[in-house]
């Protein structure tokens, strides 16, 4: 594939209290791990050995995201890169299993439900109750967004829905104009936009997991469409086969190739 304009760096975040702890996260909004705070360290060492320059930086609304993306231009030294936060890039919304214990929930109900709450393009996790919900837009940073911006759960098709506009009309202008935007994004939240930048088909995307901190860039050809470059999708490709962990007690989901496992 010929390639034009400029790079898109996607990161998921570094691991995060809760990954470490095997619990559901979505939109709570848990810190950083030390494992996490390294690999964010990591990754900005990739994309400075690699010479891949940001030239702008775009994470979702949560402090893992923020943290992470902190943590890498701070490693490249770009303290002056333009910052962008948005709620369409927020992990997809747990619903109900929002801060629950995955080895609790795996108890609770069959294989195949579980894993299509984790992993199928259009199932939703049952629904956060109203009272829960209220308790977390009552944060800041959710106030004045309209309430189709206030899921208490969401599907895949549900997130790459409200993910599309920003890649639309903020992402893939700046690479048009020859930018390299980086996005600090979420394990599932990326794999909805991996899934449109590449045209997986939904049986494809519930086969893959993104691991965390591992650097990964797309480009525009000449005819406008996004691909990965010889290479496949990841800037770290060993990192990146190391199986995801699930937990204690649970096997692993699957183990992402270098060039995509989708
Ligand atoms: O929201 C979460 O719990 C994390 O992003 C991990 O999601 P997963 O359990 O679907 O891998």
């Amino acid at each position: 594939m010929t390639a034009s304009g400029g790079a898109l760096l996607l990161l998921r975040h570094g691991q995060s209290v809760s990954n470490a702890a095997d619990i559901f996260t979505g939109w709570s909004d848990p810190p950083l791990s030390a494992l996490g705070a390294t690999q964010a360290r990591q990754a900005g060492a990739t994309l400075d050995r690699l010479g891949r320059r940001p030239t702008s930086v775009h994470t979702s609304l949560l402090r893992r995201s923020i943290d992470t993306a902190a943590i890498v231009v701070a490693v490249l030294g770009f303290g002056r890169l333009p910052v962008h936060r948005s709620w369409r890039l927020n992990e997809r919304h747990y619903g109900a299993l929002t801060g629950r214990d995955k080895r609790a929930v795996a108890a609770e109900v069959d294989a195949a439900t579980f894993r299509a709450w984790r992993r199928s393009y259009a199932i939703a996790p049952p629904a956060m109750s109203e009272s829960a919900a209220a308790a977390m837009y009552a944060d800041p940073r959710y106030a004045g967004l309209p309430p189709e911006a206030l899921p208490r759960t969401e599907s895949l098709a549900d997130v790459r829905a409200r993910l599309l506009p920003y890649w639309s009309d903020v992402l893939r202008p700046l690479l048009v104009a020859g930018e390299t935007p980086l996005v600090v994004g979420h394990g599932n939240s990326l794999r909805a936009f991996v899934m449109h930048l590449e045209g997986l088909s939904p049986a494809a995307v519930e086969r893959l997991d993104i691991p965390t901190g591992v650097p990964m860039l797309y480009h525009l050809d000449r005819g406008g469409q996004t691909g990965t470059g010889a290479a496949g999708r990841y800037l770290d490709p060993v990192s990146a086969t190391e199986p995801v962990r699930i937990g204690p007690g649970l096997p692993a989901l699957s183990t992402p190739g270098p060039s995509g496992a989708g």
